[in-house]
């Protein structure tokens, strides 16, 4: 599905992402962890085009998409959310769905038959935890808590139809308990069979989740494998150091 082949990209002295090397395989889930600064946020706008690599490639599914503009990335099926929620503020919460509702991507795939794309909207914000009969559906986003902002990203990710999502912080901000209530969301969608890349700080919440997991460290890769052999790598604790240690 994803292949990232020496991803590098520095600002002025600072490499913020060196060299960086994975493959993620359709149905997988890969949590990218590592401390504050290290490369994470650099690294999903490298692959998704919102930053472009000093070396490297990124091919998505057999096509180099290195340097291809976010909103081709987008049409090709590869969804991200970002870690500071960036809705239409004046929209209510399900218009929000309507960029990618009525993307080009979304009327190819569904032949132009697509129906009444309100109601795709509401089962979407549905899906990820917006009450159906609630107001936060018709709610301005402008006047949407948090955690119903984290969820809207969410929701716009998946109204893209995506072959690959990739979540940038999703559960940062919000409550234990908001927290609590968005992993099912996830763990429905790993269910499924949805292809993910989680770049997270919780580290419990993501091991629960992911079958994989990337640990960066100064922008370079120091550490891939399923989440108990990676944490017990005397590098990975090490990079944690005074660092947040949830999930150790
Ligand atoms: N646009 C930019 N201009 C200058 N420096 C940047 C820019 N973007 C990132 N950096 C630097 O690159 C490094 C990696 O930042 P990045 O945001 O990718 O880390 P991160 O692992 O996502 O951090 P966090 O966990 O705090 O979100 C940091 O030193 C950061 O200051």
């Amino acid at each position: 599905m994803l292949a990232v082949k020496g991803l590098s990209r520095a600002f002025g002295g600072v490499q913020a992402v060196d060299q960086v090397d994975f493959e993620l395989k359709r149905n997988q889930v890969l949590g990218v962890i590592g401390p504050n600064g290290s490369g994470k946020t650099t690294l999903v706008n490298l692959i998704t085009g919102f930053v472009r690599p000093d070396k490297g490639k990124v091919i998505f599914k057999g096509k180099n998409i290195t340097k291809k503009p976010p909103y081709k990335v987008a049409q090709m099926g590869l969804a991200r959310s970002f870690q500071m929620a960036k809705p239409f503020y004046q929209l209510e919460a399900y218009k929000n769905l309507n960029v990618a509702l009525y993307s080009p991507r979304v009327k190819g795939l569904l032949g132009g038959k697509f129906g009444d794309r309100d109601a795709v909207a509401k089962d979407l914000l549905e899906e990820v935890g917006f009450e159906r009969d609630s107001q936060v559906i018709t709610q301005t986003a402008s006047s949407l808590p948090h955690g119903y902002l984290k969820r809207l990203e969410l929701a716009k990710c998946l109204a893209l139809r995506p072959d690959l999502i990739v979540l940038d912080e999703l559960f940062s901000g919000l409550s234990l308990a908001e927290v609590a209530s968005m992993v099912p969301v996830i763990e429905k969608l790993v269910a499924q069979g949805k292809t993910l890349i989680m770049v997270e700080h919780r580290l419990r919440e993501l091991f629960r989740i992911a079958d994989q997991v990337l640990v960066l460290n100064f922008g370079r890769k120091i550490a891939q494998g399923n989440p108990t052999e990676v944490m017990d790598m005397p590098e990975v604790k090490s990079a944690y150091l005074g660092a947040e240690t949830e999930g150790f």
